[in-house]
């Protein structure tokens, strides 16, 4: 069984409001992106690493991959301008068998064991998503009203979002819809029941500025 990793940095970090795009920003002396390929590169399954990067972004990566002496194998894959759009193009470049993790590049927190977990999982049962229970109370907003939702039914989706290849490939032949958040979502339109596995409470995505700084809190060393 082949076994691949799609990172996804082809963002531009509005949110962050940085300079430099929040999967470049130092995290414990080292970029982001680099933290998050090295917990691949550390999983048991070895996945094969496709990074995705935004074409005029590419240069500086190869600058800190010389700078940082940065040596795990990984092919460059063009950005698109959504997420859909860069997922798509990394898994054009795969066949349709094997299982393939998508991940955040701007997650570098994540467990080697959480990773090895949606392989396994992935493996068996054909998609596997990563979340955890909201532990605050939840509320909607609806037409200026807002109403209490259980919270015991509700999860907090992360990545990795792993699946069998075919599956994947099927649900990207979809048109974008800007419902689409996330790779479940895609899968789940195209006919499929998603699982979850529980996610860890480190795996925080760098979004705002306060998510760096919890993350160098986070960060064991
Ligand atoms: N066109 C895009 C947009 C996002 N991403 C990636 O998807 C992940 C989650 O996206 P998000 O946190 O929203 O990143 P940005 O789009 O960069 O941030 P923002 O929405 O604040 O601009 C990030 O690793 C980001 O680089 C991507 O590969 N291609
Ligand atoms: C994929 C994701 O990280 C799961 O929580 C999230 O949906 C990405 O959302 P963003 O708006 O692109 O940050």
């Amino acid at each position: 069984m082949k076994y691949y990793a799609v990172i996804v940095a082809g963002g531009s970090g509005n949110r962050m409001q940085t300079e430099t795009p929040k999967q470049f920003l130092l995290l414990k002396n080292l970029p982001v992106l680099m933290h998050t390929l090295k917990a691949f590169a550390q999983s048991e399954y070895q996945p094969l690493i496709l990074l995705v990067l935004n074409k005029n972004q590419q240069p500086y990566w190869l600058r800190l991959c010389e700078e940082f002496n940065f040596r795990i194998p990984h092919t460059v894959i063009d950005g698109g301008s959504e997420r859909f759009q860069s997922v798509k193009n990394a898994i054009n470049h795969l066949d349709d068998d094997g299982v393939v993790a998508v991940h955040d590049a701007v997650r570098p927190i994540i467990s080697t064991k959480l990773i090895d977990n949606c392989f396994k999982y992935a493996l068996e049962k054909g998609n596997v998503i990563a979340a955890v229970q909201s532990t605050d109370s939840v509320r909607k907003l609806r037409d200026d009203k807002t109403s209490a939702l259980n919270r015991n039914e509700i999860y907090l989706v992360q990545t990795p979002q792993a699946f069998t290849l075919d599956i994947l490939k099927e649900a990207y032949k979809q048109d974008f819809s800007p419902h689409f958040t996330d790779d479940a979502s895609v899968v789940e339109l195209a006919g499929y029941e998603i699982n979850i596995i529980e996610g860890e409470r480190n795996n925080i995505k760098i979004t705002h500025p306060i998510d760096l700084e919890l993350a160098e809190l986070l960060m064991k060393k």
